[in-house]
């Protein structure tokens, strides 16, 4: 399965420490991003402080010394009215970097707002966003322009913004892309389990994973827009002479060409350098940003589209209730049919070979599939179909009703925040409580899952944590919320077998404590005793036996549950050669007919295969339902030989 960790992640403080540290000294190890980024700064500098340092007002005008060569006088000469450059030069510095600041300025906050909800609100507002910047994109930039210049009497400012609102495109593509790939990680359907704000989501946990790329863009874009900028004021837009800009003195220059070719130099060079600095800039920030995330979509919290129905009866005494749950991507059915009971404060393992659909049933039930999934069926809570319910009581059931740990607890854990600002904000937002009384119930979960240093571990980040510490850390966020159940997918497949153990002793303390019901998910039978009450067997998308575990380990009635408990090292006579389930599980799509267990099986009959197989209640036993039609005809069997 997807590793999804819900109850994990969501945090308070913005990461200071290694990884930007590690990009800092990476960016120092480039002298080409090095160079440029201290001669923008410089430059920055100068024009900042031009009204203190020039040596003559820019407009003053002494044309006994027009067009001179640098001098003692004029460092960098004179214009055709006598004007020195460098002064000039400085102050046209001030409107040119205002300017850019003025038009980067809009097209950031523009392409950051609209990407990040392009990219992570979902298709309709994806479409809607899309469509605006291909309308934008599709105006001619400098009609738009000379409108607005025309409209405000050659306002420079709101040449800018218009300049600002024709760049966003570009940063609302990158911010798109960038939150596509980074919405479908872990912490971030974790945070959507839990029912963080989709705000919140957006700005605390993909803008700081994604602001990489969106540097680099937004450096390459400065470049574009002096370049713009030059050429409006070149041709005298924006900036009205006498003042100064940088395309301004350009023109200036030009004018003048044949008698002073020197004049072209200062602002061309200048201007020319300055665009050249940003684009070195974004270059050397491009390699360092690098390792900026970018991995493939998982999941995202959605509702099916099905009409709600009424639900079946469910058991009064269960706290969560699964009737005709099927999950379907696209054409492709993945799960189907599935029925179970859990009871409150007890345990239930849903086993089964790889592909057998443990994962999706798990997310499906979460609500935490993706887009591309139809689930279809009904998820019974407290009363609530969750499958039909809106979206604010599925995210209030989140993290208080049910909670969910994975088997990579690793990838749940947002890399950017400690576990002290992981945990504090989930503590705060479930028990809205703030500083040491904060603090106070950090360190008293971290002990609660048997974290020896409570203290030292709070202070870490995921990386420094190892598997075993991760997964409890893991555990104590899903226990923030005090859920009534817990989704406990594989939790053990990634650590070591001393580890497995202790694990799995925390569940079952955990439970017995607080009295927390908890589905666990797992391929192994041998887990399934020692924790669980009652167990479903899954295989190629359906549940094929469901039992309490003692009833079905000493009358298993389905051959796929024989096999599996024939099958494992704990449960097979010593001494013996293991046997093997022949052949594979169908993937969906090429599932039978009818049994999907008939290919493998031995006891498979040409009824078997001809039509659907429905789940049945075992005779003797109320709790113990099996899809076999042979299940009486095998039982039988057995009992003969047992004779
Ligand atoms: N997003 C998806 N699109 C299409 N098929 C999918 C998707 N997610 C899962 N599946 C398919 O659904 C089936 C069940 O997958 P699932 O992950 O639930 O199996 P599992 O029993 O949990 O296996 P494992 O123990 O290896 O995690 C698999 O055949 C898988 O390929």
């Amino acid at each position: 399965m997807t590793a999804v960790t819900v109850e994990a992640s969501l945090v308070d403080e913005p990461d200071p420490t290694r990884s930007r540290f590690r990009s800092v000294r990476e960016y120092l190890r480039k002298p080409l991003g090095v160079a440029a980024g201290v001669f923008l700064l410089l430059v920055v500098a100068a024009v900042s402080l031009a009204q203190v340092i020039v040596p003559y007002p820019p407009n003053e005008q002494d044309l006994g010394a027009a067009l001179s060569t640098p001098s003692a006088d004029h460092w960098l000469g004179t214009d055709r009215l006598g004007r020195d450059v460098l002064s000039r030069l400085l102050v046209g510095g001030q409107h040119s970097l205002l300017g850019l600041a003025q038009a980067l300025g809009v097209a950031l906050v523009l392409g950051v707002v609209l990407g990040l909800c392009a990219g992570y609100l979902g298709r309709v507002v994806d479409n809607v966003i899309s469509r605006a910047t291909e309308v934008i994109m599709a105006v001619p930039g400098i009609i738009a322009m000379l409108m607005v210049y025309a409209l405000t009497d050659n306002n420079a400012a709101a040449g800018m913004v218009t300049v600002g609102i024709n760049s966003a495109p570009t940063i609302v593509r990158v911010t798109r892309s960038a939150a596509r790939s980074v919405r479908g990680e872990v912490f971030v359907a974790a945070s959507e389990v839990i029912g963080m704000g989709r705000t919140k989501i957006m700005i605390k946990h993909i803008l700081p994973n994604i602001w990489g790329p969106i540097i680099v863009n937004a450096a390459v874009l400065a470049a574009v827009i002096l370049g713009v900028q030059g050429g409006l004021n070149y041709i005298g837009l924006g900036i009205t002479p006498p003042d100064p800009s940088w395309g301004g003195m350009v023109s200036d220059a030009q004018q003048v060409l044949a008698q002073e070719p020197w004049l072209i130099l200062p602002s061309g060079l200048l201007l020319t350098l300055v665009i050249m600095a940003f684009l070195l800039v974004a270059d050397a920030l491009r390699d360092t940003s690098s390792g900026n995330r970018s991995r493939p979509t998982t999941t995202a919290a959605r509702r099916p589209d099905e009409p709600s129905g009424p639900a079946l009866p469910v058991s009064e005494t269960a706290v969560l209730s699964v009737r005709g749950l099927a999950v379907t991507f696209g054409e492709l059915q993945v799960v189907k049919d599935v029925n179970f009971d859990l009871a409150g404060g007890g345990a239930l393992a849903i086993v089964g070979e790889s592909g057998c659909g443990k994962s999706v049933t798990a997310s499906a039930v979460l609500g935490s599939l993706g887009r591309s999934a139809t689930v279809t069926g009904h998820v019974q809570f407290d009363g609530v179909d969750l499958n039909h319910a809106p979206d604010r009581v599925r995210a209030a059931v989140r993290g208080t009703g049910i909670a969910y740990i994975s088997q990579d607890p690793m990838v749940a854990l947002d890399p950017c925040f400690t576990v002290a600002g992981q945990l504090g904000e989930l503590v705060g937002r479930h028990d809205r409580i703030r500083g040491a009384q904060r603090r106070q119930r950090v360190l008293e979960l971290l002990g609660q899952v048997g974290l020896p240093d409570p203290e030292d571990t709070a202070r870490r980040y995921p990386h420094q944590l190892s598997g075993g510490m991760a997964q409890r850390v893991a555990i104590a966020c899903a226990l923030a919320g005090r859920p009534r159940v817990l989704v406990a997918d594989e939790p053990t497949t990634a650590l070591d077998v001393t580890i497995q153990g202790e694990i799995l002793g925390l569940l079952r303390r955990l439970q017995e404590q607080t009295g927390m019901a908890i589905v666990l998910i797992t391929h192994d039978l041998g887990v399934v005793a020692d924790l669980c009450q009652s167990v479903a067997v899954m295989y190629a998308g359906e549940i094929v036996e469901f039992a309490e575990v003692q009833e079905l380990f000493a009358r298993p009635r389905h051959p796929y549950t024989r096999a599996l408990l024939g099958a494992n090292p704990m449960l097979a006579p010593r001494g013996e050669r293991l046997p093997a389930i022949p052949g594979t599980v169908p993937a969906p799509g090429a599932w039978p007919s009818g049994c999907h267990f008939a290919d493998r099986c031995s006891y498979t009959t040409d009824s078997c295969v001809s039509e659907a197989v429905g789940l049945t209640q075992v005779m003797e036993a109320e709790d113990h339902h099996v899809r076999c039609i042979r299940q009486h005809d095998i039982a039988a069997q057995l009992e003969g030989q047992l004779r």
